[in-house]
């Protein structure tokens, strides 16, 4: 079962996300970053690898595309904020990023 994270978890895993680009939106317990590609295809063939692992972890992002933009928000719904797949998911969605 997913938890929500503790403030202990939050003070190791925050700073690196933040670090990373992410950003946490305090309303909602969820973060947010804007990756950009050089083209359509690339954000694509992104999200398609991404999606791969959300379906394999079954947690699944909110994410919005325009041409070469996404924009990523991950919380976890069943705890309504941030767990730790949230850092997973946006540690590996930064990693296929490269
Ligand atoms: C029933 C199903 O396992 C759940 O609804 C999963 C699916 N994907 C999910 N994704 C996210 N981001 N948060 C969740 O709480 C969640 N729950």
């Amino acid at each position: 079962m997913t938890e929500k994270l503790s403030d202990t978890g939050r003070k190791t895993m925050l700073p690196a996300l933040t670090e990373a680009g992410w950003t946490l939106d305090e309303d909602r317990d969820a973060i947010s970053k804007t990756y950009k590609f050089d083209s359509f295809v690339s954000a694509f063939g992104w999200m398609t690898q991404a999606a791969i692992w959300a379906e394999k972890w079954n947690h699944h992002p909110e994410w919005q595309n325009t041409y070469n933009t996404v924009k990523v928000t991950l919380t976890t719904h069943d705890v309504d904020g941030l767990s730790s797949l949230d850092a997973k998911l946006a540690r590996k969605m930064d990693q296929l990023a490269g």
